[in-house]
């Protein structure tokens, strides 16, 4: 039989906000039944409207604030277009990190049933703003004018925006000039419904350190129209650009970049610097996006690994090489593997670029290519993970518990999929000793981790 909820669809009532869910919204309980409700904060008491009921929770809005928590801040409705992307606006930063934090805590015991587990303080940002050296910006139009900034949330009208607090004052100005000159030249923008138009998206990356840019323009067409006049403009108004790409992608689909990359500009590639190391980054190669951080997080994971000059290593999700280079430097070999070839491309290049000869890389899927190294007889000392959202593969993890590296090192975005595979390798016969959260991602829900295991006793 059906339970009959506590609450209905369209009711007014009034609540008290306990907790928040992963992606920031507030959580209030009615009966034991879960509302969640965008911009509610643990703490505070408000009137709601119930706008949607299902089996095992409903979603309310916010319709009045009886009292507020000391963490809440108040953007004027002028500002809202500038903070496209950060989940966590209506957050003090101070109020972001302990969030963040409890965050890991509480489904690290959850999910991971590791209720001791030592976590440290999460590390946050001296400066949280203008931190982001990329951003895809989609492109619209509207009232006859071609517009492009972010999503408003749950939906796919676009805001126009022309600066972003989050991102680096370079890639604003690259994305704000190339709307201009797309403007002007009239380049038609895609249309999402009837799948028809030019300008998809527009993509600008920065090197922090060199000041490089790169410049994407994502079409739904071959051709661009005053493709000529296009990069001629681009290269004379920003002066630090150094790549110009064309990239094309013909499908009905939500994914950002599609099926074909061609150079229009320069190099295919842009540099930068974490540390003292070099890296050329192309355009479908990922790169963390957030480079002061990324430096405070690859240091852990060096600290971690605690290598003293002798051990091999696997770095698996390995992207551009990045931890690969870092770790290389205190061993003895260094193993990388990644699924996309481009960025293989660029970890070899960034290999000889630093002049280091102690690493190898190779293309494929960690779940394929490991086992496959084991079986042929070869093993690491550590063992080093970085992977995407979804965390790692089921046959990934097998392999690791059978080649028991000493120390497995496991750098995360989603404290979820962390959580599961280190019940998993804890099951297998590792310890999770420590976990550090670190910020990289201010103003946005989401929250990186980089953990040590070891086998034996803690
Ligand atoms: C979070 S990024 C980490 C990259 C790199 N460690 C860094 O810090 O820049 C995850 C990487 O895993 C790659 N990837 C996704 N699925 C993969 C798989 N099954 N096997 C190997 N690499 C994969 C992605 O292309 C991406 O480069």
């Amino acid at each position: 039989m059906s339970r009959t909820l506590p609450v209905k669809k369209n009711d007014y009532i009034d609540v008290e906000f306990e907790d928040l869910t992963h992606d920031g919204a507030g959580v209030a309980k009615v009966d034991g039944y879960p509302l969640f409700v965008a911009s509610g904060l643990p703490g505070e008491k408000a009137k709601v409207k119930v706008i949607k009921t299902g089996k095992s929770y409903g979603v309310g809005r916010l319709i009045e604030l009886y009292e507020k928590s000391p963490y809440r801040v108040d953007i004027p409705a002028s500002e809202k277009h500038k903070y496209g992307g950060c989940q966590l606006e209506h957050i003090s930063y101070e109020g972001q990190l302990k969030y963040k934090e409890n965050q890991v805590r509480q489904v690290l015991a959850r999910i991971g049933k590791l209720d001791d587990v030592q976590v440290h303080p999460i590390i946050g940002m001296d400066n949280p703003w203008h931190y982001r050296n990329k951003a895809q910006v989609p492109v619209g139009e509207k009232d006859g004018k071609l517009i492009a900034g972010f999503f408003k949330p749950r939906s796919h009208e676009i805001i126009d925006t022309d600066e972003s607090l989050i991102q680096l004052p370079e890639v604003n100005e690259a994305i704000q000039t190339v709307k201009e000159i797309c403007r002007k030249l009239e380049i038609p923008a895609y249309d999402e419904e009837a799948h028809k138009g030019v300008l998809r998206h527009i993509m600008a990356r920065c090197g922090r350190q060199t000041g490089e840019l790169m410049v994407v323009v994502i079409t739904r067409t071959e051709d661009i129209p005053h493709k000529n006049k296009l990069i001629e403009e681009i290269i004379a108004r920003l002066p630090k650009v150094k790549s110009i790409i064309h990239n094309v992608n013909s499908k009905r689909t939500n994914v950002i970049l599609g099926e074909k990359t061609t150079l229009l500009w320069g190099s295919e590639v842009i540099y930068d610097y974490i540390g003292d190391v070099k890296f050329a980054i192309s355009a479908l190669s990922f790169y963390q996006i957030n480079p002061v951080q990324t430096k405070v997080l690859y240091d852990k994971a060096l600290e971690y690994a605690g290598l003293s000059g002798e051990e091999s290593v696997i770095d698996a999700y390995c992207g551009i090489g990045t931890i690969s280079l870092f770790l290389a430097q205190k061993s003895s070999k260094v193993f990388g593997v990644e699924v996309v070839p481009e960025a293989i491309k660029d970890a070899r290049r960034n290999a000889d670029l630093n002049g280091i000869t102690n690493v190898e890389f190779a293309v494929g899927q960690a779940e394929v290519v490991i086992p496959k190294w084991y079986e042929e007889g070869n093993a690491a000392d550590v063992l080093v993970v970085d992977p995407p959202r979804k965390g790692c593969d089921a046959a990934l993890l097998q392999t690791i518990i059978e080649m028991k590296p000493k120390k497995v090192v496991y750098v995360s975005c989603n404290p979820a999929t962390l959580a599961r595979d280190l019940r998993i390798l804890e099951d297998g016969g590792y310890m999770t000793l420590e976990v550090q959260p670190v910020d990289m991602f201010p103003h946005t829900s989401h929250v990186e981790c980089v953990v040590l295991m070891s086998r034996g006793e803690k």
